[in-house]
């Protein structure tokens, strides 16, 4: 019905009021070209304004800025990448990325990829967990770290020899890494207006180290083949151009910035500028020798282009331009032993150098291609701007530039443990991997030892160590096998759904709710134990199980969440009923029917004679076969409670109300709650 009118509306208002972005692949994003003035005049506008917002709220449509939508589709995703999104929130890229790696996946089945989403702070964090939770995804992990020092979690090296030969992650590395950095954000001044008397050129000139340092960790942490988007919603050279520069400047041959111009091509974008000036309190400034002495400790060489000023004078080497700058911080007091032939071909720059080179003299610096990144600007498509910059990394970094990404943490390599052996039995109830030993970095910890002490302290909850993170609960793996045991019995869990080494729980939880992680996150959880619990870890995997407390005779004490049932439903075989349009809208209507009440008395006599408990209703349309029903994606499914003498829905209010919307649109039934 809404978008009946909507069509209507839109052919009111001109073709370009509703249309597909054309260079979003699959006709899967759509912009509106509707005033705020136009959404509250028209009636049937506004109420397609509601539609979207419900519709957003409950994960079947993301609203955002157009542009912002561009820098994930540079990440060319496939299903099995391991994805670091390095400064996350309020997470619509992240969302965008967790799209992608589910996008062909049938029902029931994980894709092996996983998205790691971290931001700085812990608020923005939960912002970050709320907008990604309409997903329902087993694989993402967020955590809460300085992008800068985002920890690797690498293996001790006679740790790592004891797992040599099995496929167990020995450290973190991405295949992707979104680097969307904090910015001075003047790229959306067309729409935050207050933006026009905040902005001053400081702000890009204070950001700059931090953006720097940011994606150079996210350098360090690719894998070699892999590829990192560097983007912001400025248009400041000082954080973009400038930064990608220092960024190729520091890695030396390891990187390069790609050609990607025959990538999007429906996508208007100008090339990255070779040139520009700095300003600093009202004065501008083309190299850095011009900035006065009592500033130069702010507004820092690698803010101006390569190739300007009279200390970084060009020099020719051979068949190059090459600059000497010896200000580059992080190659200070350390030597490289330079033997290999530099790179730029593509863009006919090359440096063939044998000799050694000693950093606190001079550096080698080629002329980057910069005109290689991307600037899309509001005039082109009417968009808001951004700034995009496609790397790949194509060797290691060196020891002496992954020292300058990161801050060692003290406990990041001095702590190794003895390696579980296979088989071992396992008698547990929680486990995590390794606790820290603050002060005791270099004592080898048997995994037993620290289980057997916190037995000790905990009694019978045999609940490991606390998590050295302040405030955030340990995630432990959840191991109890009677429980699981009467979970697969009550709902004839399938043998091919693993659940066995999937389920985690927060240590303060009691076990109260237990999620699902997906088999790659389940790897990543295992190596952060391994490393004495690097990753500080803020949410993860899938609702899958809660307890209850009902005192209705039930042999299980767990129920499913509604967040977990679409990806357990294909393999559930027990405590399943299958409503009519009718009554599953009056259950959803309703939320609590009498048996007796129910259109279809048959189906009001095998919801009577179910043994009390969860259970779960599907939505029987006509056409389709039960046997099937549960393995289609489109299949509605809800979570119930079969009371003593009533069917009880256990969905929250919004989810409700979307299925009660998607019901009137699909059967005209009518779509009111009590709430409305
Ligand atoms: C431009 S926003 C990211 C927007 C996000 N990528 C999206 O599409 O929704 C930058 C984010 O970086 C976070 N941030 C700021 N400093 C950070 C740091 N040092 N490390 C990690 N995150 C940081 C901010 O909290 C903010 O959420």
């Amino acid at each position: 019905m809404i978008l009946g009118d909507i069509w209507r509306v839109s052919s009111e208002y001109g073709e370009d009021a509703i249309r597909p972005l054309p260079w979003y692949p699959g006709n899967l994003a759509w912009h509106l070209n509707f005033s705020r003035k136009e959404l509250r005049k028209n009636q049937a506008l506004e109420s397609f304004h509601e539609f979207l917002k419900h519709e957003s709220e409950v994960g079947n449509i993301t609203r955002q800025e157009a542009v912002s939508m561009v820098p994930p589709l540079f990440l060319n995703v496939q299903p099995d990448h391991h994805i670091l999104d390095m400064c996350a929130s309020p997470g619509s890229k992240t969302f965008q990325l967790l799209e992608m790696i589910h996008q062909s996946k049938e029902p029931g089945l994980l894709p092996g990829a996983l998205v790691m989403a971290n931001d700085l702070y812990v608020q923005r964090c939960d912002l970050l967990i709320h907008n990604t939770k309409r997903m329902c995804t087993a694989n993402l992990i967020v955590t809460n770290h300085e992008a800068q020092n985002f920890p690797d979690c690498s293996l001790a090296n006679d740790y790592s020899e004891a797992y040599k030969d099995t496929c167990k992650p020995q450290g973190l590395e991405f295949d992707r890494i979104l680097c969307d950095v904090p910015c001075s954000g003047d790229g959306t001044i067309r729409k935050g207006h207050e933006m026009w008397r905040k902005w001053n050129s400081g702000m890009g000139n204070q950001l700059h180290l931090l953006q720097v340092n940011i994606a150079m960790r996210g350098i360090a942490l690719l894998k070699v083949g892999g590829r990192m988007v560097y983007s912001t919603c400025s248009m400041n050279p000082v954080e973009n151009e400038a930064v990608v520069a220092e960024l190729l400047r520091r890695s030396g041959n390891s990187v390069e910035l790609l050609d990607v111009s025959s990538e999007l091509p429906e996508l208007v974008r100008r090339p990255g500028l070779s040139t520009w000036k700095v300003q600093d309190r009202g004065s501008w400034f083309q190299t850095h020798d011009d900035v006065p002495h009592d500033r130069k400790n702010l507004v820092l060489p690698s803010m101006f282009p390569s190739s300007n000023g009279t200390e970084e004078s060009d020099t020719v080497h051979g068949d190059v331009e090459v600059n000497i700058d010896n200000r580059s911080s992080f190659l200070r007091n350390c030597n490289i032993e330079e033997t290999s032939k530099i790179n730029h071909d593509t863009d006919g720059l090359s440096i063939n150098s044998n000799k050694k080179l000693d950093c606190t003299s001079n550096i080698l610096n080629s002329k980057f291609p910069l005109h290689r990144c991307m600037r899309i600007v509001p005039h082109d498509q009417n968009s808001g701007a951004f700034f995009i910059a496609v790397l790949h990394k194509f060797s290691p970094l060196n020891g002496c530039q992954i020292q300058g990404t990161k801050i060692q943490h003290p406990l990041a390599k001095g702590i190794i443990v003895q390696p579980q052996k296979e088989n071992e039995p396992e008698t547990r109830l929680y486990e995590t991997i390794l606790t820290r030993q603050q002060n005791n970095v270099s004592k080898v910890v048997d995994a037993a030892e620290v289980l057997e002490s916190s037995r000790a302290e905990s009694g019978d909850m045999k609940l490991q160590k606390q998590s050295r993170w302040k405030g955030v609960d340990p995630v432990l793996f959840f191991k109890d096998e009677l429980v699981i045991k009467s979970i697969i019995s009550f709902f004839g869990i399938k043998e091919s759904f693993p659940l066995q080494g999937h389920l985690v729980t927060r240590s303060t939880d009691n076990a109260r709710r237990i999620y699902y992680v997906s088999k790659s996150v389940k790897k990543i959880l295992e190596l952060n134990g391994e490393v004495g619990e690097q990753l500080k870890i803020v949410s993860l995997g899938i609702k899958m199980f809660e307890s209850h407390r009902s005192k209705d005779c039930c042999s299980c004490a767990y129920r499913l969440s509604y967040e977990g049932l679409s990806l357990l439903l294909p393999y559930v075989s027990k405590r399943i009923l299958y409503a009519s349009p009718l009554d599953f809208h009056r259950l959803l209507q309703y939320r609590s029917i009498n048996f007796a009440h129910f259109v279809d008395a048959r189906f009001g006599e095998e919801a009577a004679s179910l043994m009390p408990g969860c259970c779960v209703v599907v939505l029987l349309e006509g056409h389709k076969h039960v046997d099937s029903i549960c393995k289609d994606p489109s299949t509605i499914a809800i979570v119930c409670w079969r009371g003593k003498g009533t069917m009880n829905v256990m969905v929250s209010p919004p989810d409700r109300k979307d299925l009660l919307e998607r019901m009137a649109y699909h059967f005209g039934l009518k779509a009111c709650t009590e709430e409305d």
